[in-house]
C-alpha cells in the first residue's frame, strides 16, 4: 500500500507544496492526485521563483503575453501565476467536487511586499480572487500584525484564505479569531459560509532550524555533561511539540457554542495545515515532519522530495495527539534553557516575509530580464563598463537598494529615500507619461494643423524650454505642421534673430512657465505679443496665436485668460521644471509640431516600466545608471561627460540641466559636461564619468574605438543605444530616474534649486536700480585693455595679480586658467547671442582649454544656463573656474511696458550671476569684450591661445 495514500485513513490530507507550468501541463499533478491521493497544492514566491526563474518553460508564455501588449513586470508575473493557479485548480476540481468543497484547493500568495500593508493586501487578494475566478482557490495572506485584519476582512467577503507564515501558538489564536469573526460577519451579511474555506499554515521545520542552532550554541558553551545531554535531547523536538500544542487549541476553538452556531449554518472549520515540512537538517529523517504530525482534519503540504520519501518509506501512526504532555514539557525545558520560543517565532515571521520578498525580487528580476529579452530593441540598450572599483561599489549598492526596497519606496513617494525634506511632493514625473491625455493632444494637434501655421515658438527657460528644444532639434518637420523653434534668451540679437526666422503673422507662440513668474518668458511674451498685435491687428486674433503652458493659478494663467490665449494647458505642480518634459511642458510643443504624442508616449512607457517599482535594482536601467553616476561622483568622478550623437545632439543640453540643477548643491553634486569633442584618454583626468548615447543607425567605428580606449584607460563608460529618435522619451525617463537615484546616493534633495534664487535676487536688485535711475549701478574694471574690460572682486583680483596678471588680457587669462587643477572644470559663460558662430567660437576655446590643461570644460550661454547648470556652478562643489564673457549689445531691444530693455535685463542677469559666484568665493573672471562681438571673440580666442601656450 502507498503510505501517502494511507494518510487519508488517518484523516489527513496531503497537499503538494510545488507548482510549475510543465508539471501541470504534462499531467504530473493529475498523476499524483490519482496515485497518492494528493488533495491540494500550495505555492509561494520561492516556488514561483524556482519555476519561472530557473527554467525556460515560461519564455513562450511571456512572449505571447507581451505580443498582446507590453505591461509592468508585476502584471506579467501575475498573469503567469494566475494561469498556473487556474490550471492547477482545474486539475484539482474533480477532487473539490467529489469532496463537496471540503478539499481540492490551490493556494496563491499575495505579494510579500504587502505583508505590512493591510489595505494593499485586501485589495490584491480581492483582485486575485476575481482574476483566478475558481471556487477552489485560496488566497494566501501572512499572519503578520497587518495581515490579521486583512484575513478577517477577506473571510468577511466570502473569500477563502490560507494563512501563511504562522509560527506561534499565540498568533494562531488570533488567526482562528480572525477567521471566526470574518465568518460571523459574512453570515450576518447573508453569506453562505459553506463556500468559504480556510487553512492555518503552521510552519514547522523552520522553527527547528533556528532552535537547534541556539541549542548547539548552548551545548558548546555548557560544561556539565548532563546539561549537554538535556539540551541535545531537545533538538528536533521543539517544532513538532509547538504544532501539537497548537492542534489542541484548534480542537478547543472549533467546538463549543460559538462554533456550533456557525457550523449550523454550514461553516467549515479552519483546518490546520502543516507547512514547511521538508526536512532541512540532513541528520533527521527526511519524513520527520510528516510522520510526527499525523492526525484528523489536518493537512500536510509537502515538497515533491518529501512526498517521494514518504511514499517510499513513510511510517503511519496517529502521532499528532501522542504524548501531548511531553510536548508541553519540551517547550518548558526550552524556556528553562533560556531560549525564548516567542522571540524565535516573532523573528521567523519577519524573516519569512523577508525571505519571500527576497524570492520575489529574484522572481521579478527574472521576469524583467525575460521581458527585456522579448521586447529586444523596443527598449533602448544600456551597457555599463565601470571598471573594477566602481563596478564593485555599484554591485554593493544595488544589493543595498534591493534589500531596503528603495525602488519600491521611491515609487511610493517615500521621502526617506533622499533627505526626508519634501521630496515626496515632487514625484509627479513618475507617472505623468502614463497619465498623458493622448486623445486631447491628438485633438489639439488637429486644430493646430488646421490653422496652417508656418512656425511655432516656445518661449520659456530651463525645464520649460530645453525639452522642447531637443524635440525641435531631433525631429524633422512634420508635413502640415509648423516648424518648432525655442527661444530662451534675453539677448537682443537672439530675440531679433528668432523674429527674423519666423513669419510673425503666421506663428503660434507657446509661453511656457510653470511658475509664470520667470523674468525671461514674461519679457519674451510681452515682446512677441506686441509684435503679433502689430502684424495681425485685432487683439482677439493676437490672443489666438498664443498658448500657455503653466501650473494652475499662476500669473501666466491669469494673463493668458485676460489676453484670450487660444488655450491654457496646466502643468502638474508636483513636477519640477527640469522633470517636466513628459508632461504638457514637452508634450504640448510636441503635439504642436505634429509629433505623434500617442506613439511617443507608448515608446516612453516601455522605459517607465523597465524602471518600475517591480523591477529590482539589478535589472532596473534607471537605477543602475543612477547608482553608477552617484557612486562615481562620490569617488571624485563627478564630471558626467555626455556624448550625444548627431541625430540627438541636443539631448545633452537637456540632460545637463536635469543633472546639474538636481544634484549640484550643498557643495556636492555632479557637473555635467555636454558638447566636448571625444578625445584620447590622455586629455582626461580621473574625474570623468562618460555617457555615450546614440541611435542604432549611427554606429561609428572610429568613435567606438575612442570609447574603448577610454574604457581601457580605466574610465567608466556607459553606452546607450536608442532604436531610433522615436525613443527619445525613453531616454528622458531613464535620465530622470537615474538623476533621482544619484541624488539619493549623494545625499541631497534632487528636487530643489536653492542657489538659482540667489542670482535672481541680485538681478532683481540691479533691475530695480535701473528702473529708479535709468542706469545699472556703475562698476569699475580691474583692468582695461584694448580688447576688453576685466571685472572681478577683490579676492579674485588679488589672487590673479599674485599669479602674474598685469596689464594685458593674456596675463589675466593665463593666471585665471592657471588656477584650474586636476578635478576642476573651466566654464565659459557667454552672455551673448547663441548662434552657430558663437557656439563654434566658444567650442574652439573650450577645446583648447581641454587639450592644454586637461580639465573638463563647459561652454554655456546666459541667461539660458542660469536655469540649468547655473545651480551647480554656484551651489555644487567648488571646482569651477569661471570665465564670464559679456559685451555691449550692438542694438538693444525694448521690452514693451517696462523701462528695462532686453539688453539691460541680460546685463543685470550677468552681473547678478557673477556677484553670486564671487560672493561664494568661486574663481571667476569677467571679460567684457570691446569693439563688437565678432572682433571681441576673435581677440579673446587669440589671448586665450596665447595664455595656454
Ligand atoms: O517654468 P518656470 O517656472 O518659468 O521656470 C523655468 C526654470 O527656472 C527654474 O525654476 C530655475 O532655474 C528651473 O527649475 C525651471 O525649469
Ligand atoms: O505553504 C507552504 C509554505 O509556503 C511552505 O511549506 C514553506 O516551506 P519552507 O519552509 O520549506 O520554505
Amino acid at each position: 500500500m502507498n503510505p501517502v495514500k494511507e494518510l487519508e485513513k488517518h484523516g489527513q490530507a496531503v497537499w503538494l507544496d510545488f507548482l510549475a507550468r510543465g508539471f501541470i501541463a504534462k499531467g504530473d499533478l493529475k498523476q499524483l492526485i490519482e496515485t497518492d491521493g494528493v488533495k491540494g497544492v500550495t505555492s509561494n514566491p520561492s516556488i514561483f521563483e524556482k519555476a519561472i526563474g530557473s527554467s525556460d518553460e515560461y519564455d513562450a508564455p511571456i512572449g505571447k503575453a507581451l505580443k498582446r501588449g507590453d505591461r509592468p513586470v508585476a502584471d506579467l508575473f501575475e498573469q503567469l501565476a494566475v494561469e498556473d493557479i487556474q490550471n492547477a485548480a482545474d486539475v484539482l476540481r474533480p477532487v473539490y467536487n467529489r469532496l463537496e468543497g471540503q478539499d481540492g484547493f490551490v493556494s496563491l500568495e499575495v505579494s510579500p511586499y504587502l505583508a505590512m500593508d493591510t489595505k494593499g493586501t485586501v485589495a490584491e487578494a480581492r483582485r486575485l480572487w476575481k482574476d483566478v475566478n475558481r471556487k477552489n482557490l485560496m488566497v494566501k495572506v501572512p499572519a503578520t500584525p497587518e495581515g490579521l485584519p486583512a484575513i478577517e476582512q477577506l473571510i468577511g467577503d466570502g473569500i477563502s484564505v490560507n494563512i501563511t507564515l504562522l509560527f506561534s501558538k499565540e498568533v494562531y489564536l488570533e488567526v482562528a479569531e480572525a477567521y471566526l469573526a470574518g465568518l460571523e460577519k459574512y453570515v450576518a451579511g447573508g453569506g453562505d459560509p459553506s463556500h468559504v474555506a480556510s487553512v492555518a499554515s503552521f510552519f514547522v521545520s523552520r522553527i527547528d532550524t533556528v532552535v537547534d542552532k541556539q541549542l548547539d550554541d548552548k551545548i558548546a558553551r555548557a560544561n556539565d555533561p548532563s546539561e549537554k545531554e538535556r539540551l541535545a535531547a531537545l533538538k528536533g523536538k521543539v517544532a513538532i511539540a509547538n504544532a501539537k500544542l497548537a492542534y489542541q487549541d484548534y480542537k478547543r476553538l472549533f467546538s463549543g457554542p460559538r462554533w456550533d452556531k456557525l457550523a449550523a449554518k454550514g461553516a467549515k472549520p479552519q483546518r490546520m495545515l502543516w507547512a514547511s515540512t521538508g526536512t532541512k537538517n540532513k541528520d533527521y529523517r527526511d519524513v520527520l515532519y510528516v510522520e510526527e504530525l499525523i492526525g484528523p482534519n489536518t493537512i500536510n503540504t509537502v515538497p515533491p522530495a518529501t512526498l517521494d520519501a514518504f511514499r517510499d518509506h513513510g511510517k503511519l501512526r496517529d502521532s499528532l495527539e501522542e504524548n501531548v504532555e511531553e510536548a508541553a514539557r519540551v517547550l518548558e525545558e526550552l524556556e528553562r534553557s533560556g531560549i525564548s520560543l516567542d522571540e524565535i517565532t516573532a523573528e521567523l515571521v519577519k524573516d519569512g516575509v523577508k525571505l519571500f520578498a527576497d524570492a520575489a525580487d529574484k522572481l521579478y528580476g527574472a521576469v524583467a530580464s525575460k521581458r527585456a529579452t522579448v521586447l529586444g530593441a523596443a527598449i533602448d540598450r544600456q551597457q555599463l563598463a565601470l571598471g573594477d572599483g566602481l563596478g564593485k561599489a555599484v554591485t554593493k549598492s544595488t544589493e543595498e537598494w534591493r534589500a531596503s526596497a528603495k525602488i519600491r519606496r521611491l515609487w511610493r513617494h517615500d521621502k526617506s529615500v533622499w533627505t526626508g525634506a519634501d521630496e515626496n511632493k515632487w514625484l509627479g514625473w513618475l507617472d505623468c507619461a502614463a497619465k498623458a491625455d493622448i486623445a486631447d493632444y491628438a485633438d489639439y494637434a488637429g486644430r493646430v494643423k488646421g490653422q496652417k501655421f508656418s512656425d511655432a515658438v516656445v518661449l520659456g527657460m530651463g525645464g520649460s524650454s530645453l525639452g522642447p528644444e531637443v524635440l525641435a532639434e531631433t525631429f524633422a518637420r512634420k508635413a502640415g505642421f509648423p516648424k518648432l523653434h525655442v527661444l530662451d534668451s534675453t539677448d537682443p540679437t537672439q530675440v531679433r534673430a528668432m523674429e527674423a526666422k519666423i513669419d510673425i503673422a503666421n506663428t503660434v507662440f507657446i509661453v511656457s512657465s510653470k511658475s509664470g513668474g520667470t523674468t525671461e518668458p514674461n519679457a519674451m511674451k510681452d515682446y512677441f505679443y506686441d509684435r503679433v498685435a502689430q502684424a495681425v491687428g485685432s487683439s482677439v486674433k493676437t490672443g489666438h496665436r498664443f498658448i500657455a503652458v503653466t501650473d494652475p493659478g499662476s500669473s501666466l494663467e491669469k494673463a493668458a485668460k485676460t489676453l484670450n490665449y487660444a488655450r491654457i494647458f496646466h502643468g502638474e505642480p508636483s513636477i519640477g521644471g527640469r522633470y517636466s518634459v513628459l508632461s504638457p511642458f514637452g508634450l504640448v510643443p510636441a503635439a504642436t509640431a505634429g509629433i505623434d504624442v500617442g506613439s511617443f508616449i507608448k515608446h516612453t512607457l516601455a522605459m517607465v516600466r523597465s524602471c518600475g517599482p517591480d523591477v529590482p535594482p539589478h535589472e532596473n536601467p534607471g537605477v543602475q545608471l543612477g547608482l553608477a553616476m552617484g557612486l562615481a561622483g562620490l569617488e571624485g568622478r563627478d564630471k558626467v561627460t555626455i556624448f550625444s550623437s548627431k541625430k540627438i545632439a541636443d539631448f545633452g543640453a537637456w540632460a545637463e540641466q536635469l543633472i546639474a540643477e538636481s544634484t549640484g548643491k550643498e557643495g556636492k553634486g555632479l557637473i555635467p559636461i555636454d558638447g566636448e569633442p571625444l578625445g584620447d584618454p590622455h586629455i582626461y583626468g580621473n574625474d570623468r564619468f562618460f555617457v555615450d548615447i546614440r541611435t542604432e543607425s549611427e554606429l561609428d567605428a572610429a568613435h567606438e574605438e575612442k570609447l574603448a580606449a577610454l574604457e581601457r584607460a580605466g574610465h567608466p563608460v556607459v553606452r546607450i543605444v536608442m532604436k531610433s529618435v522615436d525613443h527619445l522619451g525613453q531616454e528622458f525617463f531613464r535620465f530622470e530616474m537615474a538623476t533621482a537615484v544619484a541624488g539619493s546616493i549623494l545625499g541631497i534633495n534632487p528636487f530643489d534649486q536653492p542657489d538659482v534664487e540667489a542670482a535672481k535676487i541680485k538681478t532683481r536688485e540691479l533691475t530695480a536700480a535701473f528702473e529708479k535711475t535709468g542706469a545699472l549701478p556703475p562698476e569699475a574694471p580691474v583692468v582695461s585693455t584694448a580688447d576688453a574690460d576685466l571685472y572681478t572682486d577683490d579676492a579674485n583680483a588679488a589672487a590673479l595679480r599674485a599669479a602674474g596678471a598685469n596689464g594685458d588680457l593674456t596675463s589675466w587669462l593665463r593666471a585665471h586658467l592657471g588656477r584650474s587643477r586636476q578635478g576642476d572644470y573651466v566654464a565659459l559663460l557667454g552672455y551673448i547671442a547663441r548662434d552657430k558662430t558663437t557656439i563654434e567660437a566658444l567650442q574652439a576655446m573650450r577645446t583648447e582649454v581641454l587639450e592644454k590643461r586637461h580639465v573638463a570644460t563647459a561652454a554655456e550661454f546666459g541667461p539660458r544656463f542660469l536655469h540649468s547648470t547655473g545651480q551647480a556652478y554656484k551651489g555644487g562643489p567648488d571646482s569651477g573656474v569661471f570665465l564670464q564673457i559679456t559685451t555691449d549689445d550692438a542694438k538693444d531691444l525694448p521690452v514693451p511696458g517696462q523701462k528695462a530693455s532686453f539688453g539691460v535685463i541680460k546685463a543685470a542677469q550677468a552681473r547678478g550671476d557673477f556677484d553670486v559666484l564671487t560672493e561664494r568665493g568661486r574663481r571667476a573672471l569677467r571679460v567684457h569684450l570691446k569693439g563688437g562681438l565678432k572682433k571681441g571673440l576673435a581677440a579673446l580666442n587669440a589671448a586665450l591661445s596665447q595664455a595656454l601656450n
